[in-house]
């Protein structure tokens, strides 16, 4: 049913967080609500989360929560928001919650600099092959300073394709046009007049970028379009050398078929910080690639954005429960 669901003001708001959150602004909640954050260091199962959740009037999630209609039913009717600790909201059916009448709200901007720094730093690090030297030293690998040793590309003056030119695409090409000076070619849905005039960026068709770019960096949003959007057609078109990039999310790119193209050295090297699933076993041979560095998913890590994310996340339950609109409402 869609609408505003019923408010009770009998009996006191009950939230469910699925983890603690740094920042203070936690403390703001205790005078609204019941706050039950969950115990364990592993996050809830579905099963488990089913259960947990059942007669709040808020949950906030992390991007490792599946919410589908199956959670959102279990909560009960009372549930009126949920409160997505992440810009990016792949894990919420969104569907399910507009048809239910329940709001959903996101964390964004706050992380877009702290996500920026992170895709910058592994185009850096791939292209230099940072995590493939320190190996060297620290394993005892490295003898003598070779002429040859560990040579890297370089990005200044080559061309960065970025796949997706929302926020934190826009943030990355703030950096590495204005630092690196490097040509700027994006996809986009639509043409951005900003980008063209103060980067000098350009937009083009994705084969295009594929076929032109030296760097490649994803941050566009995950959904049924752009699942395996970089998937061994798409590994054909790019030039050799190129340095890869992923901060957006594991499931954009065919991991089998980029393990190949670094197995067959079609591309120089890759800098994931998401990858399906996380984490990715340690054993998995993309993990074990020397020309594949990969993170834990720390791309809004820092103080700043995790303290500033955990203030909007409580005003958007704040707003939930008290039956206003959010801060950083999600829409279909
Ligand atoms: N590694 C990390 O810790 C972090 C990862 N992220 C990821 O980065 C992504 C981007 O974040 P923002 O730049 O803040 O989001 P944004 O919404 O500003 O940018 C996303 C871009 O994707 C485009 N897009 C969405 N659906 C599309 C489709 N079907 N086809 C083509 N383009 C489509 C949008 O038009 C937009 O330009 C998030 O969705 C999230 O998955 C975000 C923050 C931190
Ligand atoms: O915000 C997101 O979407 C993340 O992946 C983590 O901050």
């Amino acid at each position: 049913m869609l609408g505003s669901r019923e408010m009770s003001d009998s009996k006191p708001r009950k939230v469910f967080f699925s983890r603690q959150l740094p920042g203070v602004a936690l403390d703001r909640l205790a005078a609204e609500a019941d706050v039950t954050i969950w115990p364990k260091a592993d996050a809830p199962t579905p099963d488990e989360l089913s259960d947990v959740v059942r007669g709040c009037d808020a949950i906030l999630t992390l991007l490792s929560d599946a919410v589908d209609g199956r959670v959102m039913d279990a909560a009960g009717p009372q549930l009126k928001v949920i409160s997505n600790y992440a810009v990016g909201y792949n894990n919420i059916d969104l569907a399910a919650a507009k048809q239910r009448g329940i709001q959903v709200g996101n964390t964004p901007d706050v992380l877009t600099d702290a996500t920026a720094d992170l895709a910058a730093t592994l185009m850096l690090a791939a292209s230099r092959r940072v995590a493939e030297a320190a190996d060297d030293v620290t394993s005892g690998r490295w003898q003598n300073w070779e002429p040859a040793g560990l040579l890297g590309v370089e990005p200044s003056g080559k061309t960065l394709g970025i796949i997706g030119m929302g926020r934190i695409g826009k943030a990355l090409a703030n950096r590495m046009v204005g630092g690196w000076k490097m040509n700027l070619i994006y996809t986009s849905r639509r043409d951005q007049t900003d980008v063209n005039e103060s980067l000098s960026g350009r937009r083009v068709e994705l084969d295009e970028l594929l076929r032109e770019s030296d760097f490649i960096s994803i941050h566009v949003a995950l959904c049924e379009a752009t699942r395996k959007l970089i998937d061994a057609e798409a590994f054909a078109k790019m030039k050799s050398n190129v340095v890869l990039v992923n901060t957006a999310r594991g499931e954009i790119i065919d991991q089998d078929a980029l393990l190949d193209a670094l197995d067959t050295c079609k591309i120089f090297t890759a800098g994931l910080d998401v990858t399906t699933p996380e984490p990715l076993p340690a054993s998995h041979p993309l993990v074990q690639h020397q020309r594949c560095l990969i993170l834990p998913h720390i791309g809004s890590a820092t103080t700043t954005a995790r303290s500033a994310m955990t203030e909007i996340a409580v005003d958007n339950i704040i707003a939930g429960i008290q039956g206003k609109s959010l801060r950083c409402p999600v829409t279909l």
